[in-house]
């Protein structure tokens, strides 16, 4: 698949997700195979103000194009960000027209601007004509079901210079409830010819296939299913070009990639603010590991509770050796 002029191998991406997808995320992500990873949603007016915070969350993962997506609900700052994120060495930009958080919609961004496709393609139009990377779009399938115009907006899009389209399959209405609807994306690719990537609830590699054949996608995006087990997509991706069915990594493989994740985020953000950021990590890694290895619900709430609340970077590091080599003797009971 090309986006613009940029080869992208393996159609299994990881979604940006906020608080979640920093670098060392997508890094991680990367190199167990990820076809792109996408940064966290920056807000441009931020990031064009030089907002400490929205940098970081554009830090490049080192490893494939570096993608940064953009929200904003203003031509000028949506504009002012995507330049000084490609000067920052962003590949390609993103535009988020699918958050549906209230204080993202409230102000007129994300999901918001389907409700406005005259407003939308302003924004677009400003992006692409800011930068020479290409420019992608992320969407719903519309604000409600009384107005899923999905097909409308990325068919717009396309005629603007947008390069790929990736499509949660719920409505803005939806949240995050009921189940993504596959099927209904398949409108958007009959809209559009160039790259669709077909978004909600891909969690393995059987829902990958079937979400690819119901939208008529060319490549799936994975966000929740890739918490706690970073080697997803990687796998999915390997199997969709012709591998064969990948295990879950060994305990110990599970171990090193949380260390990895876990030194990585204290690096990103400073031990104190990295220790709490690394948090949700540490604790998605556990759930895992312990549902690989059949371990209690007693003993995984026991190191939860261990792990989760300590202040101690370097306990922290013994604890999930400790942990780990704990979930080992579950398996092996
Ligand atoms: C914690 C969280 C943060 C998210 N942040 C973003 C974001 O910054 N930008 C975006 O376009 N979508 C964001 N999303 C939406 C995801 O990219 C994705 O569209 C959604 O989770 C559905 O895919 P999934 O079922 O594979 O998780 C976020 C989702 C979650 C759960």
């Amino acid at each position: 698949m090309k986006i613009g002029d940029i080869d992208v191998a393996i159609p299994v991406f990881l979604a940006p997700m906020s608080g979640v997808t920093d670098s060392p995320v997508r890094r991680l992500a990367a190199e167990l195979g990820a076809g792109l990873v996408v940064s966290e949603m920056t807000a441009s007016d931020e990031l064009a103000n030089g907002h400490w915070m929205s940098r970081l969350r554009c830090e490049a993962a080192g490893i494939g194009p570096h993608v940064v997506q953009l929200a904003g609900c203003e031509a000028h700052w949506m504009a002012e960000g995507a330049r000084i994120a490609e000067a920052e060495g962003a590949d390609i930009i993103d535009i988020n027209m699918g958050c549906p958080a209230r204080h993202v919609t409230g102000g007129q961004s994300g999901s918001a601007l389907m409700r406005d496709l005259d407003h939308a393609v302003s924004l677009i139009d400003a992006t692409i004509a800011a930068v020479k990377v290409p420019v992608t779009l992320k969407m719903r399938l519309g604000w409600d079901d009384r107005s899923r115009n999905a097909p409308e907006l990325a068919r717009r899009a396309e005629a603007a210079g947008v390069k790929l389209v990736t499509v949660h399959g719920r409505t803005r209405s939806q949240f995050y409830k009921g189940e993504a609807d596959w099927d209904a994306i398949r409108a958007v690719r009959e809209a559009i010819a160039i790259p669709l990537v077909v978004n909600g609830d891909i969690t393995s590699y059987e829902r990958a296939l079937a979400a690819l054949n119901a939208s008529g996608a060319d490549a799936v995006m994975i966000g929740r299913g890739a918490q706690g087990q970073p080697w997803l997509p990687g796998q999915i991706g390997r199997r969709l070009k012709g591998g064969a069915e990948e295990a879950v990594p060994s305990l110990e493989t599970q171990l090193h990639y949380i260390r990895t994740l876990y030194e990585g985020v204290c690096a990103l953000y400073g031990l104190r603010v990295g220790l709490r950021h690394a948090r949700k990590h540490l604790g998605w890694a556990l759930d895992v590991a312990a549902a690989a290895s059949g371990a209690s619900v007693e003993k995984l709430k026991s190191w939860r509770q261990k792990i989760l609340t300590s202040e101690d970077p370097r306990l922290v590091h013994e604890s999930l050796q400790d942990a780990f080599d704990d979930f080992a003797w579950s398996a092996a009971a």
